[in-house]
């Protein structure tokens, strides 16, 4: 069976009888950028709530590689491959950069945690391939020189590359990735791009919250636009830059100026 990657079907919530989403469905590709984008509000986050299992909808459901977690916790949303960073920075303060990635290793299975920290022969060996995983991920983001810096003392952008290295680490089939460049210097939202098209070109579904315009126009293959918690309209970069309707809701009129994507 091909995998659907993930699929969100008719979702509602109402948080103390006001609507914040209405009837949502979207769908995230495998091997592929879906971008879901909109003004402050629009329910984007409450949507990705949702989908890691944070929140509980009103009605609908959501559909990961085949498998409805509609009623499952965050835990075994994980289990069956879904991950997501969040707009605050989730690293695990106290531990190195490397221990951060290595967390995210072992979260993909293998011996588990405990039975390292027991020292199990297996969970050796689960150590030894966790920690290859981790440094070859540190080299991909260019952060093997701070490898046994306390993650801490990492300014911002970094920190965040750590955070995403950590997601990686998980090799997760779909990921949501909530404003992953908020704040962020250039250099770091260039970085961020990079390994975000390198997500979906080893085969995840991703789902990309974003307000930087200019990288969903150059890293997505579809954007889905969200107004009041409907869904206004999805299509492909140069469609939903070009839509009336997203540029009243929500881009502007200097939307002419937002780059296309890059052609490869
Ligand atoms: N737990 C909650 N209780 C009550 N209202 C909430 C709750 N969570 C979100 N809301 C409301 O739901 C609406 C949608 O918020 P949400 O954070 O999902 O929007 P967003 O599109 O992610 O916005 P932004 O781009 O600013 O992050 C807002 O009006 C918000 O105040």
């Amino acid at each position: 069976m091909t995998d659907e990657g993930l699929v969100i079907t008719g979702i509602s919530k109402s948080f103390g009888g006001v609507r914040v989403l209405r009837d949502v469905s979207l769908r995230a590709r495998p091997g592929a950028v879906t971008a879901l984008i909109g003004p402050n509000g629009a329910g984007k986050t409450t949507l990705a709530n949702i989908v890691s299992g944070f929140e509980r909808p009103d009605a609908g459901r959501i559909d990961v590689s085949g498998h409805d977690l509609t009623r499952r916790g965050p835990d075994r949303r994980a289990t069956a491959g879904l991950a997501r960073t969040f707009q605050n920075l989730e690293i695990f303060t106290g531990l190195t950069v490397i221990d951060n990635v290595v967390m995210g290793a072992y979260g993909r299975g293998g011996a588990g945690l405990l039975s390292a920290v027991v020292g199990l022969p297996r969970a050796r060996r689960a150590d030894r391939r966790a920690r290859a995983a981790a440094e070859e991920l540190l080299d991909r983001f260019r952060l093997t020189a701070l490898a046994d810096a306390p993650v801490e003392s990492l300014p911002f952008g970094q920190a965040k590359l750590v955070e995403l290295a950590r997601v990686l680490a998980l090799e997760p089939r779909v990921v949501v990735l909530d404003e992953p460049v908020a704040g962020l210097p250039a250099e770091s939202v260039r970085a961020v791009g990079e390994q975000v098209t390198r997500m979906a070109g080893a085969g995840a579904a991703v789902l990309l919250i974003e307000h930087n315009m200019r990288l969903v126009m150059e890293i997505s293959d579809h954007i889905a636009v969200l107004d009041h918690g409907e869904l206004l309209m999805e299509g492909e970069p140069a469609e939903v830059r070009a839509d009336p309707r997203v540029i009243e809701a929500y881009l502007g009129p200097d939307a002419d100026r937002i780059a296309p994507r890059r052609e490869s």
